[in-house]
């Protein structure tokens, strides 16, 4: 895991904008090799929507060959409705860039029938490869994409209901109508996140600093979605320096020095592999029409314990030094407390 500390939400999310930019280039990709980026919602990505947008008309970065696959979307509101993700994205980022509309992924929250479309999303992720870098937020209670506490670790794509909490937290963009924020949603599932190559998750502001906390320094626990991440090999986690105010000290120095022993090594968070640069064994975007008896659904769930605990993607980036596998020194720092 590595914990990346700003000042504050503008140089975090400038943080999170130029490393996509950079592990997009790196990447080089093309239209038979493709990007795959997954991407979220909600107020705390809308910076590094501006800045990957500001990039983009400066020449610096093209999404002509990146495919995105949204996180979530509500049920029962129309696409064209100000506050749909569809809405959303199109506002803040598609509209601006070069993403080929064909590229574009999000769950319809309108589809006849939600499992089939919950079913068809995940079998266009793996028709596409698999998932690149997956960016996310959290909600206050510490769910990832509309992961709600208690939500199965190895949950995949599916119609979920919104705990109460997040309905109060997404009413001030329904006018502080509670009434008018849709109560359930469609959204990837916590397997689904766990299965990209990287997850790159910002967190800013005092009221998700107990959040990150729970992902931080407690357990891995289906109360607190988020701490899944503790499972897969490459999580980072962007934050302000509000969003620490609940770690430890010394959880916080941890994390600071290990970005600076990194940095002084040479190790900018950029690692280009051959795996990740390279390309990848032809995957034809075919079919997405699942093969049912390969998919899980709400009534046939995979169990899927096992493969949790596995590595996630076959084509796992080798990353052969990097500095979060440099073993854990916290233990030698205690003892001079
Ligand atoms: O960034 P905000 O506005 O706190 O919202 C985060 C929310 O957006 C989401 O990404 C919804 O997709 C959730 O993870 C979370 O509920």
């Amino acid at each position: 895991m590595r914990l990346i500390i700003r000042d504050d939400p503008a140089s975090a999310s400038s943080y999170i904008a130029n490393y996509i930019i950079n592990r997009i280039k790196a990447f080089a990709p093309t239209p038979s090799h493709p990007f795959v980026l997954g991407l979220p919602t909600g107020s705390s990505p809308v910076l590094i929507y501006k800045i990957l947008v500001e990039k983009f008309k400066a020449g610096e970065i093209s999404f002509e060959n990146v495919v995105t696959f949204n996180m979530d979307e509500y049920i029962g509101i129309p696409r064209e409705h100000p506050e749909s993700y569809h809405t959303f994205m199109y506002k803040h980022f598609f509209s601006h860039v070069n993403v080929h509309p064909k590229n574009i992924h999000i769950l319809n929250g309108n589809a006849p029938d939600l499992e089939a479309e919950c079913v068809a999303y995940e079998a266009a992720i793996k028709a596409h490869g698999g998932i690149d870098l997956f960016l996310g937020g959290i909600g206050p209670d510490g769910h990832i994409a509309f992961n709600e506490p208690g939500s199965s670790l190895a949950s995949r794509t599916r119609v979920k209901t919104l705990a109460y909490d997040t309905i109060i937290a997404n009413s001030r963009f329904f006018g502080n109508d509670l009434e008018k924020v849709p109560k359930m949603a469609l959204t990837v599932g916590v397997q689904t996140v766990l299965e990209a190559r990287e997850v790159v998750i910002i967190i800013t502001g005092a009221h998700k600093a107990l959040a990150l906390q729970k992902c931080i320094e407690g357990g891995v626990n289906h109360m607190w979605t988020l701490s899944s991440l503790q499972l897969h090999p490459h999580p980072m986690i962007v934050v302000d320096e509000d969003a620490t105010l609940e770690l430890q000290v010394k959880t916080v120095k941890y994390f600071k020095s290990i970005e600076k022993v990194a940095a002084s090594q040479g190790f900018e968070q950029i690692l280009p592999s051959a795996i990740r640069t390279g390309p990848r064994p032809t995957q034809n975007h075919v079919d997405p029409t699942p093969a049912v008896k390969e998919e899980p659904s709400i009534q046939a769930p995979q169990p899927l314990t096992s493969t949790l605990l596995a590595a996630p993607a076959t084509e796992y980036p080798l990353r052969s030094h990097s500095p979060d596998l440099i073993p854990d020194r916290m233990g030698a720092r205690i003892a001079a407390y």
